[in-house]
């Protein structure tokens, strides 16, 4: 049944299907893999992750349509879960909006999220943020909303305007976006419990709360979140923090001790690895092959 459904099509299935949806950030394919067999509903591909992780960059707006279309590409050729991608402020005025949503929706992604800041952007959880008036992301919206070719294709607006602006400017902008077509609302940086309430109560969109880690929202659980009217919860950066962690503990590790004995126990084993990538599958596929030809 899912394979006949488009990806957004399967994003919004798994929204009625799971509330609220958990969101989880894959850094790459293998991550998107592991993800997928783990069980997750949606996964994400993190503006500030690709500019970190695939270019070595802050998340300041310097990535292009083109470094973050390659990295959606990798990943959804390697896993049938929709895919949920941050696409900044779009890169540009509404024709290059345009262009950014029928690439995303070519290359396999089943949502995106467009934000109000300015092109030079800074992460939403750092200081000093600017946005565009309320009629330019407006217009961004509804170039957005214009420029797909699946209907089902998920289009969230993101505001940053709580931060300067404060909690009922935020929706009201929140609730011009949804006037212009936005399927959804990722209200940033916005902290407690009122706030989530004040924003679902205002809007009869999904409403999704970033929790993100070491910024301005606590790590509040799932079932609170639903409760409080979320309708996705996002981890964007989770995983990618954790696997940084460890790979300095294992670059540290084989500088000081000069062998690699103390952390090989944090390390996933070969057979795991292999078993996310089915290895063993493409191993007997290609013996069949030799075998074939070895008996002619
Ligand atoms: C969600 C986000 O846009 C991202 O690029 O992953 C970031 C996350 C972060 O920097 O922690 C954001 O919230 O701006
Ligand atoms: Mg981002």
């Amino acid at each position: 049944m899912s394979a006949i459904l488009s990806p957004g099509a399967r994003f919004r299935k798994a929204l009625e299907e799971n509330k609220p949806l958990q969101i989880v950030g894959t850094i790459n394919a293998y991550a998107a893999m592991m993800a997928e067999r783990i069980g997750h509903q949606a996964i994400y591909l993190s503006g500030g992750g690709v500019a970190n992780a695939s270019y070595g960059l802050p998340d300041l707006g310097m990535t292009s349509l083109n470094d973050v279309v390659e990295d959606v590409r990798r990943i959804t050729s390697a896993s049938s879960v929709p895919l949920l991608v941050d696409i900044d402020t779009g890169w540009g005025g509404a024709f290059n909006i345009a262009r950014t949503i029928q690439q995303m929706e070519k290359a396999g992604a089943a949502a995106v999220h467009i934000e109000d800041q300015v092109a030079q952007k800074r992460c939403g959880h750092r200081p000093n943020k600017e946005i565009v008036s309320e009629a330019e992301m407006v217009d961004r919206i509804k170039a957005a909303v214009d420029a797909r070719t699946d209907e089902n294709f998920f289009i969230m607006a993101r505001t940053d305007a709580f931060a300067q602006e404060g909690l009922e400017a935020a929706i009201e902008r929140a609730q011009a976006c949804v006037a212009a077509g936005a399927d959804g609302i990722f209200a940033e940086a916005i902290k407690t419990e009122e706030h989530y309430r004040a924003f679902a109560e205002a809007l009869d969109v999904p409403i999704l709360a970033n929790i993100t880690e070491f910024g301005q929202t606590e790590l509040w659980n799932r079932e609170q979140l639903g409760e409080w009217g979320a309708a996705m919860v996002l981890y964007p950066l989770s995983a990618f923090r954790a696997m940084n962690k460890a790979a300095e503990t294992v670059y540290k590790s084989i500088l000081e001790e000069g062998d690699q004995k103390k952390v090989v126990d944090m390390m996933q084993t070969r057979m795991d690895l292999y078993d996310y990538l089915n290895y063993h599958d493409f191993e007997q596929k290609l013996d069949a092959l030799f075998a074939e030809g070895k008996n002619k």
